[in-house]
């Protein structure tokens, strides 16, 4: 069994002070001796407009934010999966999600397909579309320490279809970095999460932003590990003061025996195949 951290920071826009939240992150989940730190979605800043948010994605300190990060998880052998913002075209930005191997070399970057546009009545209004580009491709999961790993973002755990996919392909451990509104937050996080854990038979890691970022905006935090049984095996609240981790073991052999004990044959003869 191999440990896993997930790490819950508040970023601001404040891209410089991110990174100290996340060294901070790094050093604990190196301390816990975690083999893999997992940071939120947009671990570099969270902006309060799409025009600040596109400035700093091309900022000096945006690329000396994933560099410094590459050069901890060299130093401390450690690979991080981090969210980041990149820019995508003269207008818009990707919502990126890379994973930093322990040789500080980028080795995976998933730009997030499905973007977050609600516009709730007395509640959150985000229309991420205006400001930002979506993928156009779901990347294998590829092999880490801790098993295969199938990357998304935030707002695709509403898509089964697509967890479903990673599952089909043969991903183990599922990611869903976030940063949740408070209100989705305390109706749909853990039982959406819960549920691709059980219907996948796979890990499930969120790693969440908590607390506010600026006086418009608020993430809920909760970041958890959900076993492929669906429970909750490491869970964090709604602390934003410090940076926290919470860790677990992932146990590969579970993941192995539960597929075994109940296999999910599907009737692809009735509907499609995903
Ligand atoms: O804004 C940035 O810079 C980073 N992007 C985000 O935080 C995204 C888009 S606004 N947030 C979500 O997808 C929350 C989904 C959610 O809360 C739900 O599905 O209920």
């Amino acid at each position: 069994m191999v440990l896993a951290a997930v790490g819950q920071l508040c970023a601001t826009s404040n891209i410089t002070s991110n990174l100290a939240q996340c060294k901070v992150l790094v050093q604990k989940a190196v301390a816990a001796g975690a083999k893999v730190l997992f940071l939120p979605e947009a671990s570099d800043y969270i902006a309060s407009s799409a025009e600040q948010s596109y400035s700093l994605a091309q900022s000096e300190e945006s690329v000396s934010f994933v560099s410094s990060l590459q050069r901890d998880a060299k130093e401390h052998h450690i690979h991080i999966n981090v969210g980041i913002h990149q820019v995508a075209s003269e207008t818009r930005l990707k919502n990126s999600l890379i994973w930093i191997d322990d040789k500080g070399t980028i080795t995976q970057n998933y730009q997030k397909v499905h973007l977050f546009d609600v516009d709730i009545k007395d509640g959150p209004v985000l229309k991420e579309s205006a400001s930002v580009q979506p993928g156009q491709q779901i990347p294998r999961p590829f092999d880490t320490p801790i098993g295969h790993v199938g990357l998304s973002i935030c707002f695709d755990l509403r898509f089964p279809e697509m967890s479903l996919a990673l599952r089909r392909q043969n991903a183990e451990i599922i990611t869903y970095p976030s940063a949740f509104t408070v209100p989705t937050g305390k109706a749909h996080w853990e039982p959406l999460l819960r549920a691709r854990a059980i219907e996948t038979q796979s890990y499930v890691i969120a790693a969440a932003q908590a607390g506010p970022h600026n006086e418009k905006r608020r993430s809920y935090g909760h970041s958890v590990i959900i076993n492929p049984w669906g429970e909750v095996v490491a869970k964090l609240g709604d602390e934003h003061q410090e940076p926290h981790i919470a860790t677990a073991d992932i146990d590969l052999d579970l993941v192995a025996k539960i597929r075994r004990e109940m296999p999910l044959l599907r009737r692809t003869d009735l509907y499609p195949e995903i």
